[in-house]
């Protein structure tokens, strides 16, 4: 398999606001959505760019906080009550490639193939078997990275 670009670090936060302002007023960065629910995955979600000076693209952070006490996120804003990175993501062009891939080396994948915040299939797999960290693979969008 040959990993692509990182879509984007998932930060998780206890107050999606105060996190919006933050990222905006003290770090002059981007906010480029609205805050919007994903009940299926049990967060909220608003994405910030990190544009490069010269006009090349950014990464983006994926800020969520939790919807309810069984989020996903939810134990992880418990332990970490000022918030903190929860994952990373990056993209793949094949997403059901990538799950057998990753299924062959014997990791541990989180659930089932689903449609993540950006409209393409991703899947999680276990910080356990990644080094500590939550993994995200993602579908590149068909119209182009930053999206
Ligand atoms: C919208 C979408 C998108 O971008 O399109 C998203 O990103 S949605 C993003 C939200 N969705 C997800 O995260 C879905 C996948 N996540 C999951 O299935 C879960 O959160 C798990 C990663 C399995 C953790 O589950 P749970 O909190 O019940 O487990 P737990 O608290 O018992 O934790 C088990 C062990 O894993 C560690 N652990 C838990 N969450 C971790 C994280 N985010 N990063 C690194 N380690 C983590 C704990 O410290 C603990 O280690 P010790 O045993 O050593 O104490
Ligand atoms: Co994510």
């Amino acid at each position: 398999m040959k990993l692509g670009r990182m879509n984007h670090l998932g930060y998780a936060v206890p107050d999606m606001d105060t996190a919006i302002a933050h990222y905006r007023d003290v770090m002059g960065a981007e906010v480029i959505t609205e805050p919007f629910d994903l009940p299926e995955q049990g967060v909220k979600v608003c994405f910030v760019n990190t544009p490069g000076h010269d006009g090349t693209e950014g990464t983006q952070v994926e800020l969520l906080s939790p919807l309810d006490e069984n989020s996903p996120v939810a134990g992880f804003i418990a332990k970490n009550p000022l918030g903190g990175q929860h994952h990373v993501c990056f993209e793949v062009p094949d997403i059901g490639a990538a799950r057998e891939y990753f299924e062959g080396v014997g990791k541990r994948i989180l659930g089932p193939t689903r449609i993540g915040a950006h409209g393409t299939p991703i899947f999680f797999v276990h910080p356990k078997d990644m080094l500590g960290m939550l993994t995200e693979i993602m579908e590149t969008p068909k119209n182009g990275p930053a999206h």
